[in-house]
């Protein structure tokens, strides 16, 4: 459908690229998201993050106009992509996790076909050459790579620069090279204004990427926020062997800190939890009546340690935590 037939969508003044408000989404009986809500800026990046079977897929999916919210609502570009998808069909692109290329056609072929069907798109060399591909222009898409044709598929998607870009695990089966030459791509992108929501399990990918990110589990976000918000909230730690002889509640309270005790390679270990607003002077000042206890007490703190957070500490407790909730129970996943 031309332009003069369906107007385009495009953000209105104080409106997101991207809005999902207390998204639900059902298959059958079956709770698959519940509740979740973000927005993305134009020319901002958020990552969805979570463990395997979160609702991801579900909610990007939601977002591109396959399913209708079971309930809550979405809104790409202010337009509702389910009930009004040729509006969106000009600004929005996606990089799925299955790609729909065609094996028989060479990669030029294939990027002549999407930039056929483009309004103003980059040119053939433009595409290659951003993609990695232009040695393999002649090649059948069924004899380039796996982590090529995810690098074509990048291509196609972004040759007719959308205003908003979905990428589903974008950079999977790639090698560290082109993944580095493909966030590259991205962050361009996105400097250029592109309002981009990617899932990913690289956590290094978020970390590089990421404006901002949720992560989901079990059909809820978890944590939200930028990367040093996210890590901020999980907190610092300060841990060492427990010594013997010692029992948690001989331990010292140390300031704005909370102690545990953990098992590490079948070893009991201590670990206090420093959470502020400046965690990491926090955490400092809080070593310090530990050491002055260790010294009146003539205890030795073996193995310690005093480290900030990274994503995957969160992650790995956001996935174990709510492992934890569920133990007593039965795990419905
Ligand atoms: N068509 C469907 N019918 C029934 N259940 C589904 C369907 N699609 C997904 N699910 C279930 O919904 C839940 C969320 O799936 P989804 O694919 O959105 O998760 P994800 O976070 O993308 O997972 P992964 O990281 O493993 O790709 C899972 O438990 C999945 O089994």
């Amino acid at each position: 459908m031309s332009t003069a037939e369906q107007p385009t969508a495009g953000p209105g003044a104080g409106e997101y690229a991207i809005s999902v408000r207390d998204l639900r989404q059902n298959y059958g009986d079956f709770e698959a998201v519940r509740g979740i809500s973000f927005e993305v800026e134009q020319g901002e990046l958020f990552a969805l993050l979570g463990t395997n079977g979160a609702g991801k897929t579900t909610t990007v999916e939601t977002l591109e106009g396959f399913r209708r919210p079971s309930a809550g609502s979405v809104r790409v570009l202010g337009t509702d992509p389910y009930g009004q998808p040729a509006a969106l069909r000009e600004s929005v692109d996606a990089v799925l996790q299955h790609s729909g290329l065609f094996p028989e056609l060479t990669v030029a072929e294939t990027v002549d076909l999407s930039r056929d069907l483009a309004a103003a798109p980059m040119s053939r060399d433009e595409v290659l050459e951003l993609t990695g591909l232009a040695d393999k222009a002649g090649v059948q898409v069924r004899r380039i790579s796996g982590g090529q044709k995810r690098r074509l598929d990048l291509g196609l998607a972004v040759l007719s620069r959308p205003e908003v870009l979905f990428l589903d695990e974008p950079t999977t089966g790639m090698d560290p090279e082109a993944r580095r030459a493909t966030w590259e791509t991205i962050a361009d992108l996105v400097r250029q204004g592109t309002a981009i929501l990617l899932t990913t399990h690289y956590l290094e990918e978020a970390e590089r990427l990421a404006d901002r990110l949720a992560i989901m589990h079990r059909g809820e976000t978890r944590a939200e926020g930028t990367v040093r918000d996210v890590v901020v909230q999980w907190g610092d730690r300060i841990a060492f062997r427990m010594p013997a002889g010692v029992r948690v509640e001989d331990l010292p309270e140390l300031p704005g800190a909370t102690a545990a005790a953990e098992v590490r390679g079948g070893e009991a270990w201590t670990c206090y939890t420093v959470r502020g607003d400046d965690a990491d002077g926090l955490a400092h000042r809080a070593m310090e009546p530990l050491l002055e206890w260790a010294r009146r007490t003539g205890t030795a703190l073996e193995r310690l340690e005093l480290r900030s957070a990274s994503l995957e500490d969160v992650f790995l407790s956001v996935a174990e935590g709510a492992a934890g909730v569920v133990s007593g129970g039965r795990n419905t996943d």
